[in-house]
């Protein structure tokens, strides 16, 4: 009672002093209190963004590893099975571009005779990816296995590297077609320049640093007029940008082969036709559209003068590719530095006896069975060139190159491949 008395009535000057002291201490108190819970607050909201900001990096880092298509135990041993040789002294190639037209071939006749094969494909959507995905399958059922990635993932090269001692480099992944790089000229800078840098980095850093053989094009002789075409004719007249990426890729490798000492064998391909093809290409368009009952474009020269192409038969093209890797001499470099000089190739695969367009028309009618709607126009200035016709003697007396299937008979076996694959032969066209 007193208390309660004394706190209400204070009795002296000095008491009230007290009590102010008092006051003030319990409103310190009380804003103490407040504070300290503000602060725990504060405390608690940052534990709560800390928490919450790494579970978001942590969702990101398992949603990329999760995602991630290629990583992991099981996908390394993969990757190891598949690059085993299974003859001595076999080779183990990291075949880029496997899931392509040059790619699942050349993968196929490589572990045919029992050397180790792994694939790298981006897959892209340049034409029917299906198509690419039927390649790997095939692949697949002959123990290939084709790693899903870009060459311009460094990150990706370097691990494949790591995981397999890769003898040998088949560089075949590439932005191709010749008037196509008038619609979307970004993609040849990305896959055959950016991209091929990227896979050179890999190989010069890669330890033992592996030789490679790589696709460059007839189209690298661009206004060349001196027929046949010679390794030793001038290349510094492209007609389009894919024939100046190819020219350019010429360059590039030269430059790591003298820095890094990488061994490098460049091929000039020819028109290369078959099973399994490209469907951008014009034996294979000018077949579909056959078969659909729809035209086709058959361009002319200047004048009328009809196109012509050494077209040559992908088999031909796999044994030019084999007899590069098989006399392919090893790298010098190690470490990222040269420690002597390097092997610098570069080679027509042709078949040495053009053919012109319409013909091709023709023999495609007579296999077919169809007669074509051809609508003839003149070439439009968009990145062609009249005419192709490789010298092949080089090849032939250093790598053994003997082409042997000419256009009648290449076709012919082409056609029977795209009868059977689009379901003709057995129940009439798949609607392509
Ligand atoms: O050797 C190469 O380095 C290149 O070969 C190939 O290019 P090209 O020789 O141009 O083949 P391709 O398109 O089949 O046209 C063949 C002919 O048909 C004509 N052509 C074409 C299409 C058409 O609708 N009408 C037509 O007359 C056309 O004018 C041409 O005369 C590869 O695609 C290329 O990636 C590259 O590897």
């Amino acid at each position: 009672m007193r208390i309660l008395e004394d706190e209400l009535f204070p009795s002296t000057p000095g008491k009230v002093k007290i009590e102010r002291a008092h006051a003030i201490n319990r409103q310190f108190n009380r804003c103490f209190a407040s504070t300290s819970t503000m602060f725990l607050w504060a405390l608690f909201l940052i534990a709560l963004t800390a928490s919450y900001l790494s579970f978001q990096s942590f969702v990101d880092t398992s949603s990329k590893y999760f995602s991630a298509s290629w990583g992991g135990l099981h996908w390394e041993k993969q990757i190891r099975a598949s690059a085993e040789p299974r003859r001595s002294q076999g080779f183990s190639v990291l075949v880029t571009g496997a899931a392509g037209f040059v790619g699942t071939h050349v993968s196929l006749a490589l572990r045919k005779r029992g050397d180790g094969v792994v694939g790298l494909d981006n897959f892209n959507s340049y034409y029917d990816p299906s198509l690419k995905k039927a390649r790997k399958s095939l692949l697949a059922s002959h123990g290939i296995f084709v790693v899903e990635g870009d060459i311009n993932d460094g990150r990706l090269l370097a691990k494949l590297f790591d995981v397999v001692p890769f003898t040998h480099v088949m560089h075949l992944a590439a932005q191709a077609g010749v008037r196509y790089a008038i619609e979307n000229p970004a993609s040849y800078v990305h896959s055959n320049i950016a991209g091929l840098v990227t896979l050179l980095e890999a190989c010069k850093a890669a330890d033992p640093q592996p030789a490679i053989v790589w696709a460059s094009s007839s189209s690298v002789y661009g206004l060349n007029e001196k027929v046949p075409f010679s390794e030793s004719d001038r290349t510094d007249r492209p007609a389009s940008l894919y024939a100046a990426t190819k020219k350019a890729g010429e360059e590039i490798t030269h430059t790591y082969n003298h820095i890094y000492g990488l061994s490098i064998t460049g091929l000039r391909f020819f028109t290369v036709y078959g099973p399994w093809g490209r469907p951008d290409m014009a034996y294979f368009s000018f077949t579909r559209n056959i078969l659909q009952g729809k035209p086709i474009t058959v361009y002319s020269g200047k004048n009328r003068v009809d196109l012509a192409r050494d077209f040559t038969y992908i088999d031909d093209i796999v044994k030019g590719c084999l007899g590069s890797l098989d006399t392919a001499k090893k790298s010098t470099g190690s470490g990222g530095k040269k420690r002597g000089p390097a092997q610098y190739r570069i080679y027509n695969l042709g078949n040495t006896s053009p053919v012109t367009v319409p013909m091709l028309v023709s023999i495609l009618e007579r296999h077919l069975k169809v007669k074509a709607k051809r609508n003839v126009m003149e070439m439009p200035g968009n990145g062609d060139v009249p005419f192709t016709h490789a010298n092949i003697s080089l090849a032939r007396a250093e790598l053994g190159y003997k082409p042997t299937t000419n256009l009648e008979t290449g076709l012919k076996k082409f056609v029977k491949w795209y009868l059977q694959y689009y379901g003709y032969s057995r129940r009439g066209a798949r609607n392509l």
